[in-house]
């Protein structure tokens, strides 16, 4: 099959490389230069474990290519793939600029039959406007092709997208023909081996259970950062709450780890989007509404920890952060917690020396030089006064706590993530600050 996919991001560029690993014939299209020409000699725009060594595979096999070239790299395609960006408008709504200007670069261009597939994130009702900005296209140039759209929402986590894509838990795609659905089930056979199921439906349905999804798993840490803020109060452990509940299987023990709030590209922007799309059609979403707002507060949760212990005054005391992007093993800092943290400490006259193992590059481009960038972990703790766990990736979980006390000047660690055992901290002589967690209590985490 011939494939184009348009956007080469986390998504574009981890679709295309998996389709063309299982043996299609894929040209990624960006309308960034750079980012294209880096492509092309096995440069990658992100961090995501596995893609580099995947990306060179199948560009040497011929499989995979690059263009900035979306007119050639569509011709005789049987499906494009729309893979751009929809980021918040001012209103919260999605923006689908980026989404339809393909649309109509693609009916300015195409010259076959395909199906033209959203795998971006985006609203109910998308998908007729990319069939009518198709539509216009077509009928200005005097063509009537025939052709489909269909809806493909991608479900991929950053940090772990080519597993996911590979063995999905399931596929969903909303078609409007047999035809379309034909050629879908052709391109996603390879990945369905393994028993994962195609989900087909119509196009609205698919459009909103992508944005039902974010939603959900949103709503699961929303309600369990509120559970552990009220376990603080009571004297109850939340990491024991959490495996009590989780391991009920109607709750399940995914997603329910508290911490200082979901970040990303993706949660944030699409429960807002969801919140607006009920609004601009009368209906009001109660519950997204409220998760948001415990979202935002739990930012601010480690800073009012620290705020506290410090006796209010944070001015001149130095903080050694851990971790930055917005979860492990990504080097994405899109709304990561770390930004709301460092803020308020340097609006507070503190020093940050922070360690990041792969997003200190992209940390910098946004923050700067207002915070110091460490070699590595030990050395964003000397004469620390305290330090903080933003980002719990793997080679923070157990490191040499004799060392870590002898750099700092004071043994103080708020943990945001709750990856320290309590009672562990305690016995090795440090002050020790969890989510929800109780002192001087073993509760050691199993992570997520
Ligand atoms: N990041 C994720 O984990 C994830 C997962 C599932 C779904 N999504 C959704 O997928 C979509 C893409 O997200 P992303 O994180 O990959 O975005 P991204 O910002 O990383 O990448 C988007 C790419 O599209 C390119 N682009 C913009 N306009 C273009 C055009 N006219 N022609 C060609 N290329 C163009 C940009 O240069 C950029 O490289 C969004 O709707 C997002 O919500 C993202
Ligand atoms: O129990 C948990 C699980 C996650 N998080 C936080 O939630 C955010 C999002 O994490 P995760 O979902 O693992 O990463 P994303 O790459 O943002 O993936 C989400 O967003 C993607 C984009 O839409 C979807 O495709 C994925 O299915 C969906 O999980 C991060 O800040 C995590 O720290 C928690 O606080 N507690």
């Amino acid at each position: 099959m011939k494939i184009a996919v348009v956007g080469t991001g986390y998504v574009g560029l981890v679709t295309g490389t998996c389709l063309a690993e299982v043996g299609m014939e894929v040209t990624c299209i960006d309308i960034d230069q750079k980012k294209i020409d880096n492509l092309k000699q096995g440069i990658l725009p992100i961090y995501e474990p596995g893609l580099e060594e995947m990306v060179l595979r199948n560009t040497e096999k011929g499989r995979l290519q690059f263009s900035t070239n979306l007119a050639e790299s569509i011709q005789d395609a049987d499906v494009a793939f729309i893979a751009v960006g929809t980021p918040p408008g001012e209103d919260g709504s999605a923006d689908l600029k980026y989404v339809l200007g393909v649309a109509r670069e693609i009916g300015r261009n195409m010259n076959n039959y395909m199906v033209v597939v959203t795998k971006s994130t985006v609203p109910v009702g998308t998908a007729n406007k990319v069939r009518a900005a198709l539509e216009d296209e077509l009928s200005a140039r005097g063509k009537a092709f025939d052709f489909d759209v269909a809806s493909n929402p991608e479900f991929l986590k950053e940090g772990a997208a080519i597993e996911d894509f590979l063995k999905p838990d399931r596929i969903v795609i909303g078609v409007e023909s047999e035809k379309a659905e034909g050629i879908m089930s052709k391109v996603y056979k390879p990945f369905l081996l393994n028993g994962h199921p195609i989900i087909f439906m119509d196009i609205p349905s698919a459009e909103m259970t992508k944005y039902a999804a974010n939603s959900m798993l949103a709503t699961k840490i929303s309600f369990m950062n509120d559970i552990a803020n009220l376990c603080e109060i009571m004297g109850a452990d939340v990491n024991m709450v959490r495996k009590g509940i989780g391991s009920d299987a109607r709750i399940g023990n995914k997603f329910i780890y508290p911490g200082i709030g979901y970040g990303g590209s993706c949660f944030p922007k699409d429960v807002k989007a969801l919140i607006k799309t009920a609004a601009d059609n009368g209906y009001q979403m109660q519950i997204l509404e409220s998760v948001e707002s415990v979202n935002e507060n739990q930012k601010s949760v480690l800073f009012n920890k620290i705020k506290k212990h410090f006796g209010g005054d944070l001015a001149g005391k130095t903080f050694a952060l851990w971790g930055l992007s917005f979860k492990p093993k990504t080097d994405d800092m899109r709304e990561a917690p770390s930004l709301v943290i460092i803020e308020k400490l340097l609006a507070e006259g503190c020093k940050v020396k922070a360690y990041d193992p792969v997003a200190m590059k992209e940390a910098q481009h946004i923050i700067g030089d207002k915070i110091e960038y460490a070699n590595d972990q030990n050395e964003a703790l000397v004469d620390a006064d305290a330090l903080l766990i933003v980002t719990e990736w793997p080679e923070f979980r157990s490191p040499n706590f004799k060392v870590v006390g002898k750099l700092m000047r004071d043994k103080v660690i708020f943990d945001g993530r709750n990856i320290y055992d309590t009672k562990e901290m305690q016995d090795a002589g440090f002050t020790y600050y969890g989510i929800g967690v109780k002192p001087y209590y073993h509760s050691t985490v199993e992570i997520a």
